[in-house]
């Protein structure tokens, strides 16, 4: 560390919580142009004539633009620093978030999703250094959740403007201008952080930049098998929860005949219990470890879910909010969101006890990259199954193939945390690695 850094005192509470809100509010605005997507498939496609396997292209392009990005990740904070990169990559995502909005043409719409996934994985990758940079031996874990939490809201804010912006739903565009002014918040967010930073440097010790998710190809045979069990099940668990909560709001609206509203409030459920969620499992797992155990017991009560929408009466009408809920999709909805706490809130951090500190950079960098990877191939195949089985309204049962699919990858999922449980209890092959007790570093995507 520079000496000089030694001699300033560390940022007050205040300075801390401050750079904790700024952030959290990028990351809100920054979930909410990704989840703005979701509410308007269908419009989509009865305005625009895109076809399933289209819109199911317009969720995998993010990622092609994220993989584009996660590749050349790090160099720019590295280089530019955090403040810069923060407002840089928020920028890029309002530029993404606008061609989105601004023309009907599939290529155009594309480009801005290309553009979003650019800009918002090393987003997420420039906050978690901003937070380790400000929190690092001070709250750090339950910053990295209240970021997680705020992140999720972010989410749910998306379905919700189903209800409270109905209005715009009118067209496929309006909504999408909203989000627009999501990403505007997010600029608005990492701009003020600028302003923090810019405040506090040379009065508080703030550090180096700290480690960023840097791929470093050679460090790859450096893992154990018990890493690429954890990449496998991220791998597997983000392709199958993204996709179906992309795809769940026009789901729940042609296979259950839910209105707009309540087919958003209904989605949105999942986000509100993860959001409760997941701090108190984080607080859990950090005490009693166990995290091959909390993978596995997740991945299980995943597995009959998407069978349980599919074939399970909806059940009678419960009110949520002013909108009507079936029952019984309602209970699904809030389990996912408990396993979309307990899997994350356990993985993420597994991966800092299973490989030597010096390479977790390499090792988050993969993952991420991985998880891309695998979450752009399942959009396209579930948009073809409901193609191909001319899934609609009309025919509900066309939707199934494309629930079984969801399944046998909660299969495969489960199949990965049951061996990570296994290992659980077997001493560590890879040098360098830290013992349960004492977790420093954490990530949250
Ligand atoms: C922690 C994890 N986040 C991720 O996996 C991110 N790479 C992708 C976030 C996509 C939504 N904007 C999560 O949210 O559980």
């Amino acid at each position: 560390m520079n000496p000089t850094h030694q001699a300033l005192p560390r940022p007050t509470p205040l300075h801390r919580w401050l750079v904790l809100l700024f952030v959290s509010l990028a990351m809100f605005g920054n979930y909410y142009v990704y989840d703005s997507l979701g509410p308007v498939i269908d419009l989509l496609q009865s305005d625009l004539g895109f076809s399933n396997q289209q819109t199911g292209f317009l969720i995998s392009i993010y990622n092609l633009g994220a993989i584009a990005a996660l590749l050349i990740g790090g160099i720019i904070i590295d280089r530019y620093g955090t403040k810069r990169a923060l407002l840089l990559f928020a920028s890029i995502c309002l530029l993404g978030a606008i061609i989105t909005a601004i023309s009907p043409r599939y290529e155009i719409i594309a480009s801005g999703r290309l553009l979003l996934g650019l800009g918002s994985e090393p987003l997420i990758v420039a906050a978690t250094t901003v937070l380790a940079k400000w929190f690092k031996g001070k709250e750090l874990s339950f910053a990295f959740g209240i970021n997680l939490s705020l992140s999720r809201l972010g989410s749910a804010s998306a379905d919700w403007s189903t209800n409270f912006a109905s209005p715009l739903y009118s067209n496929w565009q309006d909504p999408l201008w909203l989000a627009t002014a999501f990403a505007g918040i997010s600029v608005t967010a990492a701009m003020l952080y600028w302003l923090q930073e810019k405040r506090c440097e040379g009065r508080f010790d703030l550090g180096a930049t700290g480690q960023t998710d840097k791929l470093k190809f050679k460090e790859l045979f450096f893992f154990g098998q018990r890493y690429w069990f954890i990449v496998a099940l991220c791998v597997v668990f983000y392709s199958t929860i993204f996709p179906f909560r992309t795809f769940a709001i026009m789901y729940f609206q042609e296979a259950h005949g839910l209105a707009r509203e309540a087919a958003g409030m209904l989605n949105s459920m999942m986000m509100v219990s993860a959001i409760i969620a997941t701090p108190l499992f984080g607080l859990l797992i950090d005490k009693v470890g166990r995290r091959g155990l909390f993978m596995t017991v997740g991945c299980l009560m995943m597995l009959p879910l998407f069978l349980a929408v599919t074939y399970l009466p909806a059940g009678a009408p419960v009110m949520v909010f002013g909108s009507s809920i079936p029952l019984t999709l309602l209970l699904v909805m809030l389990l996912l969101g408990c396993v979309f706490s307990l899997v994350p809130a356990a993985m993420w951090p597994s991966v800092a006890y299973t490989v030597d500190q010096r390479r977790l950079g390499t090792a988050y960098a993969t993952m991420t990259l991985c998880q891309q990877i695998g979450w752009s191939i399942v959009p396209p195949v579930i948009g073809y199954l409901n193609d191909l089985n001319q899934a609609s309204a009309d025919n509900v049962a066309g939707y199934a193939p494309g629930m079984w699919f969801y399944t046998g990858l909660a299969v495969t999922g489960l199949v990965f945390a049951l061996l990570l449980w296994r290992h659980e209890n077997k001493p560590m092959a890879t040098p360098g690695h830290h013992q349960e007790t004492a977790a420093e570093h954490q990530h949250p995507g």
